[in-house]
């Protein structure tokens, strides 16, 4: 069964997943695509062999699609996600679930109601091999108990639209899910400090770097530096402090190049470049879930819905620089599975 997919938003990822589905993804053909750009939508339909959509309702609701795939911009995510239940067709989303809190309970209530999963979040980094031997690695128990982690994300540089909130609940959403994995616990505080002194690269709405200090239940404290116009690359950092051992993410080159110049590892430019593998698996992952009839797996919305907490939680402090506690409630049945 080939799994006919409804490509919504053809933005920078949505155009990524679009190429992934094309050359990397077995079992599902991008069928239809949309974008409230006109434009966009004739030209990249054209391009992949597809029907072109405007209104995403429409696309969601054609017998063309058995599953719709989201890449719009995270305000427009909750009702692109309850009309696709609606009709009654498995979603993948790109994160954020939403972008506050308040909205992704709308969400959870419509697939508690439905008694079974219906989305997968694009939390990619699950997927990511680095990430996923680090979780091992931690669960064996040879670091002993985790003290500290120490966070980097840094971007080479960011668009002028991107604002200082985007920092908390765009960019850090992605620490806050992998710590969550990590460690099998909530985040139950967070304080966001600004450093007296900024980038001038940045765009002058901007205050960057900044430092996000979050607290688990167990006490684990982690720290997460978020430089989004680092300028010389798409570096992600983790380093795991335990009270026996120490793990942290490794460089991600394969190879080295030794030169008069010394000793060189290229450094990795964007996301879909660093996190290539990760998201050929996500989607992969999302395809064969459905080919199989499974229920869906990965990221949920619940996972989505804290994170969300969380960011709420971080744009409190973004504002007054307090720390802020995280209240999370009973996690439905249906998300413990
Ligand atoms: N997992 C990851 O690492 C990444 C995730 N993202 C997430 O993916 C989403 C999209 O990000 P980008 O591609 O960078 O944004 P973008 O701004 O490049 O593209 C968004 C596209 O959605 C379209 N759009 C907006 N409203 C729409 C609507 N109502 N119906 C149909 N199309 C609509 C826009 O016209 C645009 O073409 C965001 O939620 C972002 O946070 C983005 C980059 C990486
Ligand atoms: O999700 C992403 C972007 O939306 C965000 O703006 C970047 O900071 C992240 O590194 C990227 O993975």
């Amino acid at each position: 069964m080939t799994v006919k997919i409804g490509l919504i938003g053809l933005g920078m990822i949505g155009r990524d997943h679009l190429q992934r589905f094309n050359n990397v993804i077995t079992g599902a053909q991008v069928t239809a695509v949309c974008d409230i750009n006109r434009a966009a939508a004739d030209a990249v339909a054209a391009e992949y062999h597809a029907t072109a959509f405007y209104d995403a309702d429409e696309l969601i609701n054609s017998d063309q699609v058995d599953a719709i795939f989201i890449c719009s911009i995270g305000p427009v995510h909750k009702a692109q996600i309850l009309s696709a239940f609606k009709a009654g067709k498995p979603v993948f989303c790109e994160k954020p679930l939403t972008p506050t809190a308040d909205e992704s309970q709308e969400i959870i209530a419509a697939e508690v109601a439905a008694g079974k999963r219906l989305l997968q979040l694009g939390f990619m980094r699950r997927f990511d091999p680095g990430y996923q031997a680090l979780k091992q690695t931690i669960a064996s128990g040879e670091l002993g108990e985790i003290m500290l982690i120490h966070c980097a994300h840094r971007n080479p540089s960011v668009p002028e639209s991107y604002t200082l909130e985007m920092a908390v609940n765009d960019s850090a959403t992605h620490e806050i899910d992998i710590i969550r994995y990590l460690l099998n616990e909530n985040i139950v505080s967070v304080r966001v400090d600004k450093p007296r002194k900024k980038t001038s690269r940045a765009y002058p709405h901007l205050q960057d770097p900044l430092i996000v200090i979050f607290e688990t239940e167990s006490g684990v404290r982690i720290d997460d530096e978020l430089f989004v116009n680092c300028n010389y690359g798409y570096d992600i950092r983790c380093e795991v402090i335990g009270e026996n051992a120490i793990s942290g993410l490794t460089e991600q080159a394969l190879t080295y190049t030794r030169s008069p110049n010394g000793v060189s590892r290229h450094i990795s430019q964007s996301c879909m470049e660093r996190f290539a593998t990760a998201y050929d698996r996500e989607v992969q992952n999302f395809v064969d879930n459905i080919s199989r009839g499974s229920a869906m797996t990965g990221p949920s919305s619940w996972d989505g819905y804290v994170v969300a907490l969380v960011c709420d939680a971080g744009l409190a402090s973004l504002k007054d620089g307090q720390k802020h506690d995280v209240t999370i409630p009973e996690c439905p049945a249906l998300y413990l599975a």
